[in-house]
């Protein structure tokens, strides 16, 4: 069991610091903006404004009200393509499937989006001219419908959210092969199978589809793989990735039909499937129809050879890279070698096209067989993956995560560093961490040592010390400390990057409140796209948890800078558009309650990432670097309630955010069926409540809300998505966000 320290002005540790068996390293910082103006990625897009217009099977027009829902926008039915202008665009229209058939192809493509809802219940596969005529297509089953698929199909395909940018400025990147015939075979084991991937492989050519004869199909028909990638994305929140291998490429697909290829392919893109692997072999018509259509999917472009023949110092190989780029937002090459220098060849290659193409899409490369294995610890654009679950590995030579981090530990790439959970003495929640992070370093093979460490507030540089060690790791801050605080009295943080301060990332400085502490070696001014984010270099490891104190003399190293970040906003963002678009909330009104504007920076800077119009505060007066770019109004009467009560439609307030304790429960409760009830003259959209009160209480806000008409939300929900980009942050990692609800079990949150 993790212990808690008590950390003063010399920290020591209780007990050495919990030791796992292997390593890692690389930062995310993808959504943030860091302090000297470099940008990353904002996942949060405008997006797609075209009207929506739903195509439903008989029976189905509920599933119209649904997709609404999730937009969050009104809806009405249509029974022609004919006449929908952009004038209502603020509108989803719902079609019924025989009356789509008449004049779908004349549809006014710059103003509609039409996309088919099909419940699979009705029979597979959907009406086969509206498939081919549809922009996007939507499968859904009768029982267990989830929201959080359409609103992730949905967010994606309208362009609100894409994980392209973010996952490219990511410094390493994994996806996972599955090579199940079946994925429902995979799926009670998901969670685990996933820990460490940033997406997830479909490789449809190694399904197998049953016959009623008990024979099975020589190719999956779209029927089946529409149905498998349904049921995957059911389950997993990563990227998928479409595979369709072909027989010369180590595959099942046969290559006769070049067409077919075609065919699946683009079912796919219109599934909103993230990542399309499309075979370099593949006619270039076919390649550049794919690319110029593929909507907000990523191609990855894929060439493998078996033949032994392939040598990467060549022409030949040049030449690849250069054609499969024209048709690709990702190259891929992956080849059979015999003689470990090939993997220095491929290292050269690498480094060559990087620097002669720079503005290339991504080189993903790796050799295959045993000797290839040095080149997957080394690749570092989707390193495809391996895990001891799977019942096959999918090439020759493929690793877990686990094996590649122990190989780069071995290598002396990934340092064991020492990485803390400071909590202080009212934090209800800080001592479970500490097993749940041992476990995901066990799980992922870090070498990382982890401890819970408390810190006594009236105690300025407790957390100094614990940054100032050579082998510092980074730190998450539970409950966030103020970044006033944080350099109160500090003598470490104003020296850092000569003499200008730490890093902040463009949240931690408007929040000012500060929940993560990131190491980053190398210069201190991150590049534009993404900051460096690779851990310290390999021989600056120790085993001493504990340095002196200076910069330089054991201390943390001098080419080391720190980044201050906060990951709580992003865990209250995720939460929010879980089974709601970004849209949803886009010039909607909220009310925030809280005690002070600290406890909500993070809930207000989350609410203008979503585009929030107007928000009503309670309890707090709103600093000028958090109203910016809001419409903030507090709540100091009964009047303004009643005057907000009394707006409707789109102006009433949507999403109520509670950051009160568990003992103003009664409150929370009271504001929310003042809210809740009416759900506005003219829509069918459920209003959010997420409660961010801790520990026990005595109503229940959560309860008050659903029984208002609310979607509730609560600590936990926030809390884990806010653990996973902790993670990313932390140790460059993916961990599932059902892995951490899953593995907190119930004594974490
Ligand atoms: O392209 C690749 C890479 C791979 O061939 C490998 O070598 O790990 C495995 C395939 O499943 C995947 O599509």
């Amino acid at each position: 069991m993790a212990t808690v320290q008590q950390l003063r002005r010399t920290p020591m540790p209780a007990r050495p610091l919990s030791s796992t068996s292997t390593t890692i390293p690389n930062i995310e910082m993808d959504i943030a903006t860091v302090a000297n103006g470099a940008k990353t990625s904002n996942r949060l897009q405008k997006g797609d404004t075209r009207t929506a217009v739903i195509i439903y099977g008989p029976g189905q027009e509920n599933i119209v009200s649904v997709f609404a829902d999730v937009l969050g926008k009104p809806h009405r039915m249509a029974d022609s393509f004919q006449g929908i202008t952009s004038a209502e665009q603020d509108l989803v229209l719902g079609i019924p499937l025989g009356c789509a058939k008449i004049d779908i192809t004349s549809r006014n493509r710059d103003a509609v989006v039409a996309i088919n809802a099909h419940c699979i219940g009705l029979g597979m596969p959907p009406d086969t001219y509206i498939s081919s005529q549809c922009d996007y297509e939507f499968l859904y089953p009768e029982a267990s419908f989830s929201r959080r698929d359409l609103a992730r199909f949905i967010s994606f395909t309208l362009g609100q959210i894409n994980h392209h940018d973010s996952l490219m400025s990511k410094p390493r990147t994994y996806f996972i092969s599955t090579t199940f015939p079946d994925v429902r075979a995979a799926l009670p084991n998901i969670d685990i199978l996933t820990v460490g991937a940033d997406a997830v492989e479909l490789r449809v050519d190694l399904l197998k589809e049953p016959l009623s004869d008990g024979s099975f199909a020589p190719i999956p028909s779209l029927s089946y793989v529409g149905e498998q990638v349904m049921l995957l994305r059911q389950r997993t929140e990563l990227p998928i990735i479409f595979t369709i291998r072909c027989t010369r490429e180590n595959g099942r697909f046969p290559m006769d039909n070049p067409d077919l290829y075609f065919e699946y392919l683009f079912r796919a893109i219109q599934w909103g499937v993230e990542y399309i692997d499309v075979e370099l072999w593949l006619p270039v018509h076919i390649r550049r129809k794919l690319h110029e259509r593929r909507g907000s999917s990523r191609i990855m472009s894929a060439f493998h050879d078996f033949s032994g023949n392939f040598k990467w110092p060549s022409a030949q190989a040049e030449s690849i890279f250069l054609e499969s780029r024209k048709y690709a937002d990702i190259v891929k090459m992956i080849t059979i070698i015999s003689d470990h220098n090939e993997n220095f060849e491929l290292e050269y290659f690498r480094s060559k096209i990087r620097s002669q193409f720079p503005a290339s899409p991504p080189l993903s490369a790796v050799n295959m067989g045993e000797t290839g294995q040095f080149s997957r610890t080394l690749n570092k654009v989707f390193t495809p993956i391996t895990h001891p679950l799977l019942p096959i590995i999918a090439a020759p030579g493929q690793m877990s995560a686990a094996e590649i981090n122990a190989a780069l530990s071995l290598l002396g790439q990934l340092p064991k560093k020492s990485i803390y959970g400071i909590s202080s003495p009212s934090s209800r929640i800080a001592t479970p961490y500490a097993p749940f992070y041992e476990k995901c370093f066990n799980e992922l093979g870090l070498p990382h040592q982890f401890a819970v460490v408390e810190r006594h507030p009236k105690d300025p540089v407790c957390v100094e010390a614990l940054c100032n060690q050579r082998a510092f790791g980074g730190a998450y801050l539970t409950p966030p400390v103020s970044l006033p605080s944080l350099m109160y009295n500090s003598s470490l943080f104003p020296r850092l990057n000569d003499g200008s301060g730490p890093i902040l990332t463009e949240a931690a400085r408007t929040i000012g409140m500060v929940d993560t502490i990131i190491v980053q070696s190398g210069p201190s001014s991150p590049p534009s796209s993404a900051p460096p984010m690779t851990p310290s270099g390999s021989n600056q490891s120790t085993d001493k948890p504990f340095g002196s104190g200076a910069i330089g003399s054991g201390g943390l190293p001098p080419s080391s800078s720190l980044v201050f970040d906060n990951a709580n906003w992003r865990g209250i963002v995720s939460t929010l558009t879980r089974d709601l678009a970004p849209s949803a909330y886009s010039g909607r009104a909220a009310v925030v309650l809280a005690t002070n504007a600290d406890d909500a920076a993070s809930t207000m800077y989350a609410l203008r990432a979503l585009r929030i119009g107007k928000v009503y505060t309670v309890g707090f007066k709103t600093p000028a670097n958090l109203a910016h770019g809001l419409d903030v109004e507090p709540f100091n009467s009964l009047e303004s309630l009643q005057r907000a009560r009394m707006v409707r439609d789109r102006a009433s307030p949507f999403v109520i955010i509670s950051a009160l304790g568990p003992e103003k429960s009664n409150i929370v409760g009271m504001l929310v069926r003042v809210f809740g009830g009416s759900r506005g003259s003219s829509t069918q959209i459920r209003k959010v409540f997420l409660d961010l009160a801790d520990g026990p209480r005595k109503g229940d806000p959560r309860a008050v809300a659903e029984q208002s008409g609310f979607a509730a939300y609560g600590v936990a929900d926030t809390t884990a998505f806010t653990t996973v980009e902790t993670l990313r942050l932390l140790v460059g990692q993916n961990v599932p966000y059902s892995f951490v609800r899953l593995a907190g079990g119930q004594g974490m949150f």
